[in-house]
């Protein structure tokens, strides 16, 4: 049994009930819950080794003494019930049984209702074995709106799927059946939505140029603030190049992992191998965080054309590569379509722009009720700068390499060049035009 209790956090605050605000980011639990944000949750449980066993048909409903046979059946099996469910629909009864009587609980149901089985008034009796049970528990839930809509909301974002849920009216307890393997990103999900601990973020960055190495600088450094001030807790768990990559565990900081060398570009240099892609995004998605977010730092097609993949399998991405959103119309509906599946987000602000909130902006406009007209500006850092700085006394090449040096230009500068870089900024601010993509 793994158990989270709000306990050891709500200590935190003092005895007379104020808040403690010594610890800035140890306090922050304590602070949500003297405010009542915790929305009387105390903790969360889980139950491991969970056997779940469903019955059902159309033939059930309305006809007594169902359940009674069936907890009857049970009762001679030996087999203890851990929770039931059943909606008010009557077409399915599941109950949840320790792991190990999994087998014998499915065995005796079918043989208690053979003949409705046989009769086809029970459609099926299905075991399914490898689950557990996350039960969120607190007297103050009690005639408390919104609490279990905010537990599911957590699971859904963080790619939980429940298979049986269960309260019972003293409302102090809601659990639900969910996956043995999500037990612990379910855990994490549901305490930081209720503000029991941090809202932990497993991040991956692809590209180690200037962008993604800005990136993890700025998240370095921004990294205590965020944590004190929203209780995000990033742990940069990957970085890759176009060749190789380093994966850290969950519990490594960036800056003392165990290998020499003053920061974390020399600890790439000695400790990345060569890049498997499928195997880095794995490691950033590996459930024991409950949130994973790539960063695609890179100029490449190719990864621009995971992201639908990666989308669907529960990763949010952000990025400043406009390949995918500038690739066919139909792949750009399916990263819509892969988001919307999964809860997912995909956020692209710097595809234009840079660090202006231009995307942001439009959207906001147009779901306000304006319109576009026209799409018109200067799009091309690099450009700008070539027309301002050009004036024939330097050779145009050594303007090109003064824009590349000063970090204006793409990766491949012939895309600034060629005006492909423009094209591509116009076409992403276009397509927001169609707002049910
Ligand atoms: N520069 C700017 O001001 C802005 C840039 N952007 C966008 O940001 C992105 C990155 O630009 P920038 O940082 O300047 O580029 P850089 O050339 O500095 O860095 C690109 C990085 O991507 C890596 N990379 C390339 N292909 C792959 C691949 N297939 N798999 C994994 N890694 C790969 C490179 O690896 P390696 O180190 O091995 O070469 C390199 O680390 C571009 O899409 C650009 O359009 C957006 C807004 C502003
Ligand atoms: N190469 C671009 C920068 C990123 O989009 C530019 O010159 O504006």
């Amino acid at each position: 049994m793994l158990s989270l209790d709000a306990a050891a956090t709500a200590s935190q605050t003092d005895e007379d009930g104020s808040i403690d605000r010594s610890s800035p980011f140890a306090s922050l639990a304590a602070r949500k819950a003297a405010l009542g944000i915790t929305a009387g949750v105390k903790g969360f449980t889980s139950v491991r080794d969970i056997a779940i066993v469903n019955v059902e048909g159309a033939g059930m409903i309305g006809v007594p003494g169902i359940a009674s046979r069936a907890f009857a059946a049970l009762y001679a099996a030996n087999v203890s019930v851990v929770l039931i469910a059943q909606a008010s629909s009557e077409f399915s009864i599941c109950v949840a049984v320790p792991g190990v009587d999994g087998e014998t609980a499915t065995a005796a149901l079918r043989r208690a209702f053979r003949i409705e089985l046989e009769d086809q008034i029970i459609s099926s009796i299905e075991l399914m074995p490898q689950c557990c049970i996350l039960a969120m528990v607190g007297e103050n839930m009690q005639n408390t709106p919104g609490v279990s809509s905010r537990l599911f909301t957590a699971l859904a974002n963080a790619g939980v799927n429940i298979r049986a849920i269960a309260q019972g009216s003293s409302e102090h307890n809601i659990s639900v059946v969910i996956y043995a393997n999500d037990e612990v990103r379910a855990l994490r999900a549901a305490h930081a939505a209720f503000y029991l601990s941090d809202y932990a973020i497993s991040v991956g960055v692809i590209g180690r140029g200037l962008v993604g190495s800005t990136l993890i600088d700025q998240m370095r450094e921004q990294r205590a603030k965020l944590h004190d001030l929203y209780g995000v807790d990033f742990r940069i768990r990957g970085i890759a190049s176009s060749s190789r990559m380093w994966l850290l565990t969950s519990t490594e900081d960036l800056d003392k992992v165990d290998a020499p060398g003053p920061n974390w570009k020399e600890h790439f240099d000695q400790r990345a191998e060569p890049l498997d892609l499928e195997r880095f995004v794995a490691h950033v998605n590996d459930g024991t965080l409950p949130h994973a977010v790539l960063a695609d730092c890179t100029a490449s097609a190719d990864i621009g054309a995971k992201y639908a993949q990666w989308l669907r399998a529960g990763v949010h991405l952000v990025t400043p590569n406009k390949k995918a959103n500038t690739a066919t119309m139909a792949y750009y509906r399916e990263i819509r379509k892969a988001m919307r599946a999964r809860n997912t987000h995909f956020f692209y602000e710097a595809n234009v722009g840079a660090g202006l909130p231009i995307i942001s902006s439009i959207r906001d406009l147009l779901r306000t009720g304006d319109a576009f007209l026209s799409i018109e500006g200067i799009f091309s850092g690099t450009l700008s700068y070539i027309f301002n700085s050009f004036d024939g006394r330097a050779p145009f090449s050594r303007i090109v390499q003064q824009a590349k040096e000063l970090g204006y230009t793409e990766p491949d500068p012939r895309e600034d060049l060629s005006g492909a870089d423009v094209a591509r900024k116009v076409v992403i601010l276009g397509r927001e035009d169609r707002p049910r993509h």
